[in-house]
């Protein structure tokens, strides 16, 4: 596999002619075959608008705990909506096993419980027909709702038209994918991993997330320059590379395993982690490593579509997306 992945700029395909826009929808098909992974610039989200999303970001969990408690994930895996603290999510169950023993996995190796975890914050469509978002009252935190539900908008117009070029790349008719994703069943969320004093991990390599794949059809994520980010080689399972964002407002796009099935895996799900490499350990023992933010926005198809066919109604005997995404977020939070 080659070390970095494909960097795509788009406003060919927001403005150029047919041809422009066919060659930027055959490189994503390109790359999610190879690598599952991609990055894209000019993708039409202002920088501006990713920065004040970090900003809204840091201002959240920035508040005390009591505060963000008044907006908790409720205590089953579904829905995906408000606050998780400490200790709730566990990625750890799914992918790859290799490894695990030379891991400490920051989500089990709590020593100190709000030094080593991560938290988020999960949010919905606003018109979401089961689930309904879970917000903090207004007055503690002013702002913060209608920023998060505009950026929601923002970033699904942006899916579409990554999914309307993957349609052109893989020669698919127009709405294939993107009328499959009408209803914006999708999931945005913030996560915060606090900082890490050094010495406390030395021995060994850690992660502060495990290695997983994403449910949806892609993801659009951005970190934020701390790094750490990992991705799987597909030619050799179990090694792992770093991707790093030069830039703030690079997005990073994968592919996750609904289209990896509608596919038939001709596109790749690759598994990926967020990793402290035992070097930035050897580095200082003094040394405190920082804390890290990444915004991830989850693209699902409806609910009601087949997960192992394009059919236009689900057929009797195939399971539904809403079913897979279930039984998915079961087991990552460790309730099945
Ligand atoms: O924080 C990151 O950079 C990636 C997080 C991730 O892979 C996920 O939440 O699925
Ligand atoms: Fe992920």
């Amino acid at each position: 596999m080659e070390t970095t992945v494909a960097t795509i700029d788009f406003d060919s395909f927001d403005h150029g002619s047919a041809d422009e826009k066919k060659i930027v929808g055959n490189a994503i098909a390109e790359a999610f075959r190879r690598q599952g992974f991609l990055k894209l610039v000019n993708h039409g989200i202002p920088r501006h608008t990713i920065e004040e999303l970090f900003r809204w970001s840091e201002r959240f969990f920035a508040l005390p705990d009591a505060i963000k408690a008044k907006a908790p994930h409720p205590p089953n895996p579904i829905p995906n909506r408000g606050y998780s603290g400490v200790g709730l999510e566990n990625t750890s169950i799914h992918g790859s096993q290799e490894n695990k023993v030379t891991l400490i996995d920051l989500k089990t190796f709590l020593v100190t419980k709000a030094l080593f975890d991560q938290e988020c914050f999960d949010q919905g469509a606003e018109d979401d027909r089961l689930y309904a978002n879970i917000w903090l009252p207004e007055d503690d935190l002013p702002g913060f709702r209608s920023f998060m539900e505009e950026y929601y908008r923002i970033a699904y117009q942006c899916q579409q038209r990554i999914l309307a070029a993957l349609e052109l790349g893989l020669g698919m008719a127009p709405k294939t994918l993107t009328g499959r994703h009408s209803r914006a069943e999708n999931e945005l969320r913030l996560t915060h991993y606090p900082l890490v004093p050094v010495k406390q991990l030395r021995g060994g390599n850690c992660t502060r997330i495990s290695e997983h794949t994403d449910f949806g059809t892609i993801t659009l994520l951005f970190q934020d320059a701390v790094g750490g980010l990992e991705i799987e080689d597909p030619l050799q399972p179990g090694r792992y590379r770093p991707i790093e964002s030069t830039a703030l407002d690079e997005m990073i796009v994968n592919l996750g395993d609904c289209l990896q099935h509608w596919t038939k895996g001709q596109l790749r799900s690759t598994r990926h982690r967020v990793h402290i490499a035992q070097s930035d350990l050897d580095a200082d023992p003094n040394a405190i490593l920082a804390e890290r933010f990444s915004v991830a926005y989850f693209a699902k198809p409806n609910r009601s579509c087949s997960i192992q066919s394009l059919a236009a109604e689900c057929p009797p005997g195939e399971q539904t997306v809403g079913d897979f995404l279930l039984q998915r977020s079961s087991t990552t939070y460790g309730y099945a």
